[in-house]
């Protein structure tokens, strides 16, 4: 395990239009471009991952599939492209964009049995995202209650989940700053890495975030400060270098 945090820049995109959301409500989107302009502006900046989401798949909207397989193909970083990921014939259309890992979130609360086969089959290109309120997780747009976090992550890992993305849903969008708590408690409950996920507001915030590599934090997610140009990709990479 590297004792650098890995940085994630997020295109998520609605109806064709990188957005951001704000706590992932559904309406709440502020439209930033074309995704794929986005996603070449990251990696020209020095992104080693892009963190990729149809939204509109996660919501039960229709989907972006193609051109979230454009983005995949254009780009030379690894790609974790997350939302509808859901059964055999998504998942298969996910890993076939070439992208380094999907995550997981609907499918790990609804289909259990299926997704500890499909981590079996695929291991370390199968993360799951834990995205939570308080400690439970939500799916299905972040509309519907799935369980307690820490019993299904006992679960996950008894399966060999190789990896958790973990959100705080009500910092996510709200550049309130990462919740730091909730980091500790997880990587606590798992030896398995976590990517930190919501509320980045600042080059301290991602400081912060780093001081939890020790403790199990791989990598975080930054989405609207960069849009919002709190910061540029640049400064933050340099912060956590
Ligand atoms: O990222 C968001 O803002 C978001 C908002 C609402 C729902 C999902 C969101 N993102 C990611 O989508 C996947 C879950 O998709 P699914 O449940 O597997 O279809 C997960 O990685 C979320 O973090």
């Amino acid at each position: 395990m590297s004792n650098r945090l890995e940085l994630l820049p997020a295109v998520d995109v609605r109806d064709g239009q990188a957005v951001r959301l704000v706590k992932g409500a559904s309406g709440s989107e502020t439209s930033f471009g074309e995704p794929l302009a986005a996603a070449l502006a990251w990696q020209s900046a020095g992104a080693e991952w892009l963190h990729l989401v149809d939204l509109d798949a996660a919501f039960g909207t229709g989907d972006n599939r193609a051109l979230v397989r454009e983005v995949t193909e254009r780009l030379d970083i690894k790609v974790e492209l997350s939302g509808g990921i859901r059964d055999d014939a998504t998942l298969a259309a996910a890993l076939a964009t070439g992208c380094r890992r999907v995550n997981l979130g609907t499918a790990a609360l609804e289909t259990p049995e299926w997704v500890a086969k499909v981590i079996a089959e695929h291991g370390d290109r199968i993360a799951v995202g834990l995205d939570v309120v308080g400690t439970t997780l939500k799916g299905r747009g972040w509309t519907k209650d799935g369980g307690d976090l820490f019993e299904v992550l006992a679960r996950l890992d008894a399966e060999g989940c190789a990896r958790y993305v973990v959100t705080d849903v009500n910092r996510d969008g709200t550049l309130t700053g990462p919740n730091l708590q909730l980091l500790r408690d997880v990587c606590a409950a798992t030896d398995r890495p976590v990517v930190a996920s919501g509320g980045v507001s600042s080059l301290a915030d991602l400081r912060a975030i780093a001081t939890l590599v020790p403790e199990g934090v791989e990598g975080a997610i930054v989405g609207k400060a960069l849009y919002e140009q709190k910061f540029t990709l640049e400064e933050a990479l340099e912060a956590v270098s």
